[in-house]
């Protein structure tokens, strides 16, 4: 089988991570080998002082691209979960990689500021950091993505159901 990527956008605690943990878990009980590309841990394991100026996201974000290209094109199933917030570098990714599908994880502000998995939108309400994603960063919205997920709307299940079914739509699994 030829691999595929799954590209999963969207601001801090949208609910990349824990949709990128699902999907793998339920199409590694279905047979198949995936990786997933996590931003915050290839940040973490190869460059963590990046930061996040506009020029830092996109050399980390091509990083990504090249690694899900090498992933996918050998048989496996990459899902990178990464915030990648501009429009230019998500459809460089589509141009780049065979098998592409682009998934738009969405949760409105007010949820991700409830749910502030990492305390980051409350160090931003007290102005310590600047520039988060979807709050006081840019955020580009999608406009042609595969899949739009609201994960306050959605179950956990329902949302890796959705992108299966795409998946299957789009030819990439069986
Ligand atoms: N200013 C600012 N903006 C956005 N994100 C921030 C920032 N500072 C730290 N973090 C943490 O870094 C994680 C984002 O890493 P990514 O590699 O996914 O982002 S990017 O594609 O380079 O924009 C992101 O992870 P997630 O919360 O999982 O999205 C944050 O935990
Ligand atoms: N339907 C859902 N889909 C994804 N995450 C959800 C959902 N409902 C609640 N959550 C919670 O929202 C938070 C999202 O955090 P995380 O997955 O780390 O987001 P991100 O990787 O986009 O920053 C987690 O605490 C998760 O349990």
């Amino acid at each position: 089988m030829d691999g595929f990527t799954i590209w999963l956008t969207g601001p801090s605690g949208s609910g990349k991570t824990t949709l990128a943990r699902a999907l793998k878990e339920k199409l590694k009980n279905k047979g198949y080998k995936v990786e997933i590309l996590d931003g915050d841990e290839i940040r973490n394991t190869l460059y963590p002082n990046l930061g996040f100026s506009k020029e830092a996201r996109e050399m980390h974000n091509r990083i990504v691209i090249h690694l899900a290209k090498l992933l996918s094109r050998n048989g496996i199933i990459a899902i990178v979960s990464l915030i990648s917030p501009y429009k230019s570098i998500r459809e460089f990714a589509r141009k780049e990689i065979n098998n592409f599908m682009e998934v738009y994880v969405y949760a409105p502000l007010d949820v991700r500021i409830k749910r502030d998995p990492k305390g980051l939108y409350a160090k931003a309400l007290k102005g310590e950091i600047s520039g988060l994603t979807g709050y006081d960063g840019v955020y580009e919205e999608p406009d042609n993505a595969d899949v739009i997920i609201d994960t306050s709307k959605m179950s956990i299940d329902e949302e890796v159901e959705l992108i299966i079914k795409k998946a299957e739509e789009l030819g990439y699994l069986g």
